[in-house]
């Protein structure tokens, strides 16, 4: 039986993460984008570099990600799903069996980052993020998963941020403009955006005040349980003004550095954003598969604005089409959703390698005639996204709030590790 560990570690450039469904994707269509924009070249060669040599092709090694990705995800249902139908066992005994080796390799992946032997801090309040002393176990923990360089020493307080209109934390320079194929990719692409020392604070004050979570959930009438590839939490909501008995899962008003965040998103692109959704990538077998962020309670050609923090990580983007099948450009006519009829062209179309500090802003009809995502990598250290968005109805906020905080019980980043309660809190 191959290990999936394996198959992965083979899988370099143009590897894909696993399949979720819970975005709802939708296929469509496209036909090959110029690529003569100077900027983009060049984000395309820095991918490159990033990306590992392959003796596989890129479409073969696309390929066996996405198949791994969703044994592995099988698997992982199997093991997960409580009940699991006794002729799926005994039709699949050999799934079983992967089902447990992939759960051990992610046994390892928690091990390397902490156990749960220590107790959870349970409100999200502002006191919560006042870091105390670092255990030195801990920090050989940290720095054998990469996460070292978080701390400056034994003793650290976690700093909250602030940000500020034209204050220094952040800069516009390197502010660059992506229009492809008449407005279908229309992308705000800033490098370096948040300065080093403030992305640095952002970054350690979210891995170490936050609860994280893990999301479990059911894919739509079926029996695969999902075990989402990376951590998430998000804040905000809706502005219908519904009751908080409208949530089951309560929504939470965005903390002071994210609300000033979101003024300096809502500043530079005239959008209004009510939401986030944040992301942890632990290593580089996290990750978040081919998606359009194109759900109806987004609204029609939404703006989604993305902050990237920690390691680098391609960004890969593809048309919503068929290789080599013609679709004439849009038209600023054109309603959105109008191409979702087809498959994704199989191959990236655009990559980008997303840095420490970058500002992506995806519009106009870049999440109808796009879908993204992050592949997983052989190697990667931490890396925090977070994805302001506007959410127009009560519906919405509850899909985030199920999809990002629901499942599971919350993780914690204590003493440089991170610890999931059993019991759910
Ligand atoms: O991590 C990223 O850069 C992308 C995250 C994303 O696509 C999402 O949360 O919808
Ligand atoms: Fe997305």
């Amino acid at each position: 039986m191959r290990d999936l560990r394996d198959l992965m570690g083979k899988i370099t450039a143009g590897a894909s993460g696993e399949v979720e469904s819970a975005k709802g994707r939708t296929g469509a269509t496209s036909h090959s984008s110029p690529a003569n924009d100077a900027d983009l070249e060049r984000a395309l060669e820095l991918s490159e570099q990033e990306a590992r040599v392959s003796a596989m092709s890129e479409e073969e090694a696309l390929e066996a990600a996405l198949a791994a990705s969703m044994e592995q995800e099988q698997w992982q249902g199997v093991k997960l799903k409580s009940g699991t139908p006794a002729g799926y066992k005994r039709k699949h005994p050999e799934a079983i069996e992967r089902s447990e080796r992939a759960d051990g390799t992610r046994r390892k992946i928690d091990e390397a980052v902490g156990d749960a032997s220590k107790p959870l801090r349970s409100s999200d309040d502002a006191s919560a993020w006042r870091h105390g002393d670092v255990d030195p176990k801990a920090e050989l923990k940290q720095e054998s998963a990469g996460l070292a360089p978080l701390f400056g020493g034994s003793k650290s307080t976690i700093e909250v941020p602030t940000f500020s209109s034209g204050g220094p934390e952040t800069s516009d320079s390197a502010m660059t403009t992506i229009n492809k194929l008449n407005g279908s990719l229309d992308l705000l692409y800033c490098k370096g955006w948040i300065v080093p020392e403030a992305r640095r604070k952002l970054f350690r004050w979210m891995l170490n005040g936050l609860a994280w979570h893990r999301v479990v959930y059911t894919r739509p009438n079926s029996n695969i349980t999902i075990r989402t590839p990376r951590l998430t939490t998000t804040f905000g909501r809706d502005d219908t003004g519904a009751p908080d008995s409208a949530y089951p899962i309560k929504p939470r008003p965005f903390p002071k550095p994210l609300a000033e965040l979101k003024a300096l998103l809502e500043h530079l692109t005239g959008s209004y954003f009510n939401t986030v959704i944040i992301n942890l990538y632990l290593d580089g077998s996290d990750s978040i598969s081919y998606h359009s962020d194109d759900e109806a309670f987004l609204g029609s050609l939404p703006t989604i604005a993305s902050i990237s923090l920690g390691a680098t990580r391609d960004f890969f983007m593809r048309r919503k089409a068929p290789a080599g099948v013609d679709v004439p450009a849009a038209r600023a006519d054109q309603p959105s959703g109008t191409k979702g009829v087809g498959p994704a062209a199989s191959r990236p179309t655009e990559k980008f390698a997303l840095a420490d500090g970058d500002l992506l802003i995806m519009r106009g009809r870049s999440q109808a005639d796009y879908e993204h995502a992050i592949p997983k990598r052989k190697e990667a250290g931490p890396r925090i996204n977070l994805t302001f968005r506007r959410v127009t109805n009560v519906k919405g906020t509850n899909n985030f709030q199920r999809y990002n905080r629901g499942g599971v019980a919350e993780s914690r980043f204590i003493n440089g590790k991170m610890i999931e309660a059993s019991g759910g809190l």
